[in-house]
């Protein structure tokens, strides 16, 4: 069993995430915030992976008073569950998505992970232990699964995402393309990683969705 898990990002209109130098830009308007805050609090856990945690530093709380508040009436805790691929258990301990806000975090590393650096994040975070070099994500999402874990958004970046698309866990998937060219051979894609070779094995999607958002447009596609 796994839960239902869908991909939730913000893109250029040339499909880049982010700078060559992985550097956060503000891609999206004041509406797809909106629209975030709204299915991350609708969501039972948000993942995302070690690079952005590196990169962003994000919280990924829940960022309105009103949607906390309606999480903790149907008595969930006022953020989805926070959770981090990282095979080596490399997440700083003073990164803000151990520290902001309530919630419950989780840590999915693989067997290369030191006991050191396992020691060092338990204070802040549940150990998942899945796959020997990297994290065995299919696993991870039984673990989750069975946690009575339903909905998961995949916030990033594109290393995550494609690892995701290859192993056909990928539900649905929504982009918001912003009204900005980043450009840059080596910036963040939606799906990085090695990329299928073979046309039959491309990830075909569905589009479920369309419509203008501020000055850019947000997609919503299923996967078949
Ligand atoms: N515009 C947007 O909506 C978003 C942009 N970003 C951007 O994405 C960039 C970070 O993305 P990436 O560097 O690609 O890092 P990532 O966040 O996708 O993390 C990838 C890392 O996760 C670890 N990992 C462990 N097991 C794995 C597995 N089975 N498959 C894949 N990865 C596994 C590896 O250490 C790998 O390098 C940043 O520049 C950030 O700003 C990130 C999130 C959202
Ligand atoms: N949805 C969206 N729109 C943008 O314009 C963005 N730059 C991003 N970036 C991602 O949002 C996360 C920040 O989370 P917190 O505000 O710290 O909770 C982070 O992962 C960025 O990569 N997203």
């Amino acid at each position: 069993m796994k839960p239902f898990v869908f991909v939730n990002l913000a893109m250029s209109a040339d499909g880049k995430l982010s700078t060559t130098e992985r550097r956060q830009v503000k891609i999206s308007g004041r509406s797809d915030f909106l629209r975030v805050d709204e299915i991350k609090a609708g969501s039972d856990a948000i993942m995302v992976g070690i690079g952005t945690v590196i990169a962003d530093d994000p919280s990924l709380t829940v960022k309105s008073e009103r949607l906390k508040k309606e999480r903790t009436d149907r008595g969930c805790d006022e953020n989805p569950v926070r959770i981090i691929i990282d095979s080596e258990g490399r997440t700083p301990e003073n990164a803000e998505i151990l520290h902001k806000g309530p919630g419950r975090r989780i840590i999915a590393v693989s067997e290369k992970a030191s006991d050191k650096n396992l020691e060092r994040l338990s204070p802040y975070a549940d150990i998942i232990v899945a796959g020997k070099d990297k994290v065995d994500l299919g696993g991870v999402m039984e673990a989750l699964s069975d946690i009575g874990i339903k909905k998961v958004m995949v916030e990033g970046g594109g290393t995550l995402i494609w690892s995701l698309f290859e192993e056909n866990l990928i539900d649905e998937f929504y982009t918001c393309i912003g009204s900005i060219i980043i450009g840059g051979q080596s910036a963040p894609t939606a799906a990085d990683g090695t990329g299928f070779i073979k046309e039959e094995n491309f990830t075909k999607l569905e589009l479920i969705d369309m419509e203008k958002a501020d000055d850019g447009v947000l997609l919503r596609w299923r996967v078949k």
